[in-house]
């Protein structure tokens, strides 16, 4: 029996958590183990996550699109990230916490970012801080890192870039792009991230990318050669109802479950068969006797 494993050994009394932490994620790497990940929003989500023994979690700025209704990522605050990332907190014994910095949490200036960092880490236990661009935020990601603060960059398609970009567009398809994109990488592993995040990128150019790079890539839309891949939580259980982008893969119908659970529910409140007696609470046997008494009197 490992230490590990041995009872009472485990983190909040559960046996068999080895946590993941950024060397074990860059030793997979060095392995060549493949690393799971997955956004999550919420606690129950959180826990499911965990138990199925993936390896990072991602509160992702998404929550804007998929939680929130908006129609860009644009728009979730810091102090809504932290309401999030508090609740999947509470949910992970194993995963390692990665919370996104939304947008203008970072790009006023460098102590901005750095003070919202450490909010992150500090209020929401985020283990790290995932944000967006390439060698433009070099020097913030060098001071974060300086900090204690482990950061994952991400680039590609980077969604807070939507109005730049002109839409959620393939990034890297041609040569000058790929060299543009391999000098963001280079600058953001210099700067000292652990991970870097490659969304909506040709898989040829992703494969040259995590070839070239010690730390482990995480792809979404970035085909099958990063080192891990992540995917939008709404996304991999089916939960948006809107028809999927190229790279989503369904791992569960969880929106036809709730959907055709919430019809028979309805069903059987109307035709009255829900609750049962059963499922209603009885008063004690005395109580019952001197009730149909005090009925029988009445009537
Ligand atoms: N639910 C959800 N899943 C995501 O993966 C996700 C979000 N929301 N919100 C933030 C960003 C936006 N993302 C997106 C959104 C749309 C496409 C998309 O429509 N892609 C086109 C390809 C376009 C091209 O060829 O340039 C596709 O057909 O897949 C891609 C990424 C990824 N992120
Ligand atoms: C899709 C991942 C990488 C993300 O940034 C998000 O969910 O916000
Ligand atoms: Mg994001």
């Amino acid at each position: 029996m490992s230490v590990w494993s041995a009872p009472g050994s485990g983190l909040d009394g559960c046996s068999r958590v080895k946590k993941v932490t950024i060397p074990s994620l860059l030793e997979k790497k060095r392995l060549g183990q493949r690393i799971s990940a997955i956004t999550a929003y919420d606690f129950s989500s959180a826990k499911l996550i965990d138990e199925a023994g993936l390896d990072i979690v991602l509160v992702g700025d998404s929550v804007a699109m998929v939680m929130q209704g908006h129609e860009s990522t644009l728009e979730v605050t810091l102090d809504e990230m932290l309401v999030y990332a508090r609740a999947v907190r509470r949910g992970l014994k194993r995963a390692l916490l990665v919370v996104d910095m939304p947008f203008g949490s970072y790009q006023v200036d460098d102590a901005d970012g750095i003070r919202n960092a450490v909010r992150l880490v500090k209020e929401a236990g985020a283990e790290a801080v995932k944000l967006e661009g390439g060698i433009t935020r070099a020097p913030l990601i060098r001071r974060l890192v300086d900090a204690e603060i482990p950061v994952m960059g991400h680039v590609g398609l980077t969604p807070q870039a939507v109005h730049r970009m002109g839409g959620y567009k393939v990034q890297g398809r041609t040569l000058a792009a790929v060299e543009l994109l391999r000098r963001d990488v280079q600058a953001l592993a210099e700067a000292g991230c652990f991970s870097i995040v490659l969304e909506g990128v040709p898989r040829e150019a992703a494969a040259i990318l995590t070839a070239e790079l010690d730390i482990p890539t995480i792809g979404i839309g970035a085909g099958p050669d990063c080192d891990g891949q992540i995917l939008v939580w709404h996304d991999a259980m089916n939960l948006t109802g809107a028809a999927p982008a190229r790279f989503v893969r369904r791992y569960a119908d969880a929106g036809k479950l709730m959907r055709d659970g919430l019809v028979r529910y309805r069903a059987e409140v109307e035709d009255g068969s829900f609750p049962s007696d059963a499922e209603s609470y009885h008063m004690s046997g005395e109580a019952k006797e001197l009730l149909n008494l005090q009925q029988a009197v009445a009537s």
